[in-house]
C-alpha cells in the first residue's frame, strides 16, 4: 500500500520520458530530459519562452522523432518493466495484447499514437475544422471506430444496422462532450463562428472524443478571461476525476498551474530544473531565477509569483527590479 510520502508519479506512471534529447541541427532544444506523468494526475510542464515545452509535446505525440531517448506510455498499473525491456530489445513499437498495453512512442507514427496508445493533444494555435459544425468536429474525432463499424466504407454506403448503431453512439458521445463543455446550444454552428474561449473548449471536447488515456494540452488558458479560466480549471478537474484521464499541460498562467496541478515539471533551456508539487516548485530558487530572466510579455506572471511569495525572491538572492526583470544575463 502506498504511503503518504510516495508520489503517484513515481509509483503509478502513465507516461515516462526517459533521457529525451532533441536537436535541430546545432541547436539542442531538449537535453537528456527525464520525468514521469502519474496516472490520473494533472501534470504541468512550465518554463520560460523557448524552454522546450512544445518540443516535448511534439516528441510525445509523434510530430517529431527524438534524436535520443525513450518515451513509454502505459495503459495498465505498475511500471511493467519486463514488457518495456522486451520491446526495447526486440525493436517492436508496442505490446497491446492485454488491457495493460505498453507503447514506445518514439517509435510510433503520430496517428498510431492517437489510435493505439490513446494520447490526444490540443495545439497552442487552435486547429479546428473551421467550416465544419461543432458536432461534426467531434464526429471526425471518432472516425476510427466509425470506419471499423462501416467495414471500411461498405456498411456506411448501405447504412447497415451495425453502422447505424455506431453512428448513433458517436453522436451521443459527441453530444455528451458538447454538454460538458457548455457548447450543446452551438452544436450546429460552424466552429469558426464560435467565440475564442468556446473554440478552446471545443478542441478539448474533440480530443476527449478519441477516449484518451493521456490528454496533452498546449496552453489551454491562453487568451481566456478570468471567468473562462475558472471554467477551464473545473473542466480539467472533471475530466481527471470522472474519466480518470491523465492530463499533461503546458501553461503560462500560473494561477491555473498552481491551482490544479498535482505535479509540476520546470524546464529551462531544454533541461529540467525542478520537479515536484506546487509547494516544492514555488519554493525552488532555480525556478524563480529562471523566471526572472524571461521576456517582457512574461513579466506579469513573474510579478504575480514574486508578489505572492516575496520570500522566494529573497531565497533566490535576487530582487525583482521595477519592471520585473533581473536574474539571468
Ligand atoms: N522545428 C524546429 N526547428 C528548429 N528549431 C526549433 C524547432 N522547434 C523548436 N525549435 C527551437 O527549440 C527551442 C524550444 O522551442 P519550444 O517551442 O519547444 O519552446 P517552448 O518552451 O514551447 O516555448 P514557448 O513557451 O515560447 O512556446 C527554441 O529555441 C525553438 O526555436
Amino acid at each position: 500500500m502506498k504511503t503518504a510520502s510516495e508520489k503517484n508519479w513515481d509509483t503509478n506512471v502513465v507516461l515516462s520520458v526517459e533521457h529525451l534529447t532533441m536537436r535541430f541541427g546545432g541547436l539542442v532544444a531538449i537535453n537528456d530530459l527525464s520525468f514521469n506523468v502519474g496516472r490520473g494526475d494533472i501534470t504541468a510542464l512550465i518554463g520560460p519562452n523557448g524552454a522546450g515545452k512544445t518540443t516535448v509535446f511534439n516528441c510525445v505525440t509523434g510530430f517529431y522523432k527524438p534524436t535520443e531517448g525513450r518515451i513509454v506510455m502505459r495503459h495498465g498499473e505498475g511500471l511493467q518493466q519486463d514488457k518495456v525491456d522486451a520491446l526495447t530489445r526486440t525493436g517492436r513499437q508496442f505490446d497491446s495484447r492485454e488491457k495493460s498495453g505498453v507503447f514506445l512512442l518514439e517509435r510510433m507514427p503520430d496517428f498510431e499514437i492517437t489510435k493505439r496508445a490513446k494520447v490526444a493533444r490540443t495545439f497552442q494555435n487552435i486547429r479546428l475544422f473551421g467550416g465544419m459544425t461543432a458536432l461534426e468536429n467531434l464526429l471526425v474525432a471518432q472516425h476510427n471506430p466509425l470506419m471499423i463499424a462501416s467495414s471500411m466504407t461498405i456498411g456506411g454506403i448501405f447504412n447497415l444496422p451495425g453502422f447505424r448503431k455506431a453512428r448513433g453512439e458517436a453522436i451521443d458521445f459527441a453530444a455528451y462532450w458538447l454538454e460538458k463543455t457548455g457548447l450543446i446550444d452551438r452544436a450546429d454552428d460552424p466552429a469558426a463562428d464560435l467565440p475564442y474561449g468556446a473554440q478552446r473548449r471545443l478542441e478539448i471536447a474533440r480530443a476527449m472524443c478519441t477516449r484518451p488515456h493521456l490528454l496533452c494540452l498546449d496552453e489551454p488558458a491562453a487568451g481566456l478571461n478570468p471567468r473562462e479560466s475558472t471554467e477551464l480549471n473545473d473542466l480539467l478537474q472533471y475530466i481527471r476525476r470522472d474519466h480518470g484521464t491523465s492530463i499533461l499541460l503546458i501553461e503560462h498562467d500560473m494561477g491555473v498551474v498552481m491551482e490544479i496541478s498535482d505535479h509540476i515539471v520546470v524546464l529551462d533551456y531544454g533541461e529540467k530544473i525542478s520537479d515536484g508539487n506546487a509547494e516544492h516548485v514555488k519554493n525552488d530558487p532555480r525556478v524563480i531565477s529562471a523566471y526572472l530572466g524571461v521576456d517582457e510579455d512574461e513579466v506579469a506572471t513573474i510579478e504575480e509569483i514574486a508578489a505572492d511569495l516575496p520570500e522566494i525572491a529573497a531565497k533566490a538572492g535576487k530582487k525583482p527590479s521595477e519592471n520585473g526583470k533581473g536574474g539571468k544575463a
